[in-house]
């Protein structure tokens, strides 16, 4: 029998609303414990100096540079996660010295896989050292490097969690961040998946700029105004929605589009957020073609299942299909990235595969990751 790993997983999303932390134990195969979660929030100044680095690394050409404002980040990403890994295993009692590893996604500020770029900040070296628990960081750069999607990472946990699950097959496991992602899971084969399109950024931008709020708070806004369908079917037109997956996005690739076909602008704060709300579900919808077959379960996680105007939404385009939030099947919605990127680690640090060619399209699966020990001595996968 394989080894069992206890992990903890850092995840800060697009979204930047925090760091996600998680514990799991695994084998890197299957997960035999669920540890606690936490989310350890960004302040408004932190938030500002993320998205200073994301408009930042617009023009980065070396995924290794770190300009100004970039390197000023990435130093705070760094302390802010150490600071989360100390304050998670104070707050529940954890022997740091139990941990064998973390995984540690950083904060994507650019990616461009076409271009074989995506960035995340976060100095793997420096955590392992402040926490003094080996890091496996830098999951997506190889995957990139050899002309993959780089993105999404998570489907093969969703593969692990949906095998642990009784629930009418295919399954579609639905995470909408920032951006939204699905996985689709049939057989005992590779999992599929891509990015549907936007998740909640849109929703989020157009609050943060109309009504001064982070986000929609529990759909409140949307359920109050009134779709614009020709806005939703404008926007459907984009040839994204079309291309056969594997496919990705950066979290700001709509903003412009959105704004041209659905002019959202000129809407009452309601309407807007309404048409903003069905544009993210059709898009996750128009996704269905685009699979092997049509799901017959859908398991919503991410931050926009607790947005219940979006998830009407998504239940009315996904019929007859079942529709229900992680919460609802045992699993924890806003921990699962973070329980991915340890479960991730340690497959990394098995070598097992992270990526398929149905999930990132790679030639063939691969891993990923570089593992650090503390003390700056960079390790070889042997475990
Ligand atoms: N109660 C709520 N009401 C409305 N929206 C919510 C609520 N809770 C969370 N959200 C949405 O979820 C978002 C956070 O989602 P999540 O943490 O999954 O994103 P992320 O992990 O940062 O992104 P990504 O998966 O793209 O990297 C918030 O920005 C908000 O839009
Ligand atoms: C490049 C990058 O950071 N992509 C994120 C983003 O946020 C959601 C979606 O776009 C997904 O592709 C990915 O994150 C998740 C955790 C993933 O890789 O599975």
């Amino acid at each position: 029998m394989l080894r069992t790993y206890r992990a903890i997983g850092l995840m800060s999303g697009t979204s930047m609303d925090g760091i996600d932390v998680a514990a799991i134990e695994t084998d890197g195969e299957t997960v035999s414990r669920f540890g606690p979660s936490a989310l350890h929030p960004y302040a408004e100044n932190e938030v500002a100096l993320l998205r200073a680095a994301v408009d930042a690394a617009v023009g980065l050409t070396d995924r290794k540079q770190r300009p100004g404002v970039i390197g000023q980040a990435e130093r705070m990403v760094t302390a802010l996660h150490a600071g989360a890994v100390r304050g998670f295993l104070d707050a529940h009692g954890i022997d740091p010295a139990s941990i064998d590893v973390i995984g540690f996604h950083g904060q994507t500020i650019l990616h461009r896989p076409e271009a074989r770029l995506t960035a995340q900040i976060g100095d793997g070296q420096a955590l392992a050292d402040e926490t003094g628990i080996p890091v496996v960081y830098d999951l997506r750069a190889e995957d990139v490097a050899v002309g993959g999607q780089g993105a999404p990472l998570v489907p093969v946990y969703h593969r692990a969690l949906v095998n642990m699950l009784d629930r009418p097959r295919p399954v579609a496991v639905l995470n909408i961040g920032g951006v939204a992602n699905v996985t689709f899971i049939d057989g005992a084969g590779d999992p599929w998946a891509c990015d549907t399109g936007p998740g909640n950024a849109l929703i989020d931008d157009f609050m943060r700029a109309r009504a001064g709020a982070s986000r929609d708070e529990n759909g409140g806004a949307g359920a109050r105004g009134k779709v614009d369908d020709g806005a939703v079917a404008r926007v459907l037109a984009h040839p994204f929605f079309a291309l056969k997956p594997p496919k990705s996005l950066d979290r700001n690739a709509f903003r412009e589009w959105v704004a041209e076909q659905a002019a959202v602008s000129e809407m009452k704060v309601e309407d807007g957020a309404a048409t903003l709300t069905a544009i993210t579900a059709a898009t996750i919808a128009a996704v269905v073609p685009q699979l092997p077959k049509a799901p017959r379960t859908w398991i919503v996680c991410g931050g926009g299942a607790s947005n219940p105007t979006l998830m009407r939404m998504l239940r009315e385009r996904l019929s007859p299909a079942s529709v229900e939030a992680a919460d609802a099947v045992g699993w924890s919605a806003d921990a699962i990235e973070a329980q991915a990127f340890a479960y991730l680690a340690v497959r990394s640090m098995r070598g097992l595969p992270i990526t398929f060619p149905t999930t990132t399209g790679v030639a063939a699966p691969m891993t990923g990751g570089v593992l650090v020990e503390p003390r700056g001595r960079k390790v070889k996968k042997s475990f």
